[in-house]
């Protein structure tokens, strides 16, 4: 499967909650049972048992190289697995977001949006689509234009986009937000928190920033030596105010199991400060 293949309706926020209904198809869930994968001789994970409820939101954390990428690729159908079994949802129906745009140069904006609709419709249905996937980012009067001019931030939009135009039920995300600055980082989140309850679907967030999964995510797992070494609920309503006191211990727990007892009495202060 290409990435263009798997990149992503979009609706005006006005309209969200109407369309949904009409639109929307919901999560799908994801299953995995005694994922492992290794690269040649290399193992990455092994032994992962992982149950995703439809629509839920879900953030993986880890060190750098700990394997987030690799599972998500893995979900996806992007990468293969060495053993074990993945259920998840494939075609149109999954889309995944990159660190990097990913934009077509080349073409227009909404023609970049286009790229990730579902065959099938006429040309104009599909620019019409794409366009209300933009209006829906907030981009809808940039659609005419190159990529070239947008920010990082709008770039990320389009893709953004891209991968909701095809109403996916599960949107894996690889560290989209990584290149951010801080301010659009806190916008962008709160855009995609919002897609995400407007439209339903399961999300999956590899993220290296606690902070950013404790805002966003009903779940967050830890990855460690290749398992699942936490998984903790985040009952928490939304938006979530940072630097919480039920925030701070969260993740005061994920900074404890990485770095040992005590990091997490320094996440407190830090976040009280
Ligand atoms: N296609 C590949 N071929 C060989 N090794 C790979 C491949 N993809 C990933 N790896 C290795 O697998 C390990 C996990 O990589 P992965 O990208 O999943 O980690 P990550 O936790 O997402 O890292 P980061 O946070 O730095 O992006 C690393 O050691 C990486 O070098």
């Amino acid at each position: 499967m290409t990435d263009h293949a798997l990149s992503g309706f979009a609706f005006s926020p006005s309209a969200a909650s109407a369309v949904r209904t009409v639109h929307a198809r919901g999560g799908a869930p994801v299953a995995l049972r005694g994922l492992a994968k290794s690269f040649g001789a290399k193992p990455v994970l092994s032994g992962i048992d992982l149950e995703i409820p439809a629509g839920q939101f879900l953030a993986v954390v880890g060190r750098s190289g700990c394997g987030k990428s690799t599972l998500l690729r893995t979900i996806v159908g992007l990468e293969s697995p060495s053993a074990g079994v993945v259920a998840a949802a494939r075609g149109d129906e999954a889309r995944i977001m990159f660190q990097e745009p990913r934009l077509l140069p080349w073409a227009r904006i909404v023609d970049n949006v286009r790229v990730g609709v579902p065959g099938g419709k006429t040309k104009a249905d599909a620019r019409e689509a794409a366009r209300a996937a933009l209006a829906e980012v907030g981009l809808a009067d940039r659609a005419g234009e190159w990529p070239s001019v947008l920010s990082g931030g709008q770039k990320q939009r389009v893709a953004l986009a891209r991968a909701l135009v095809s109403r996916p039920r599960l949107l894996a995300l690889d560290e989209p937000l990584g290149a951010l600055d801080a301010l659009t980082r806190i916008e962008m989140q709160a855009l995609l928190e919002r897609v995400w309850r407007e439209q339903g679907f399961t999300a999956v967030l590899v993220t290296h920033d606690v902070s950013e999964a404790l805002a966003l995510a009903d779940r967050v797992i830890l990855i460690e030596n290749g398992a699942i070494a936490l998984d903790i609920a985040v009952d928490l309503p939304r938006p979530r105010r940072r630097g919480s006191p039920e925030i701070a211990r969260l993740e005061g727990a994920i900074l404890d199991q990485l770095f040992g007892n005590g990091a997490s009495e320094d996440a407190l202060k830090e976040s009280v400060a």
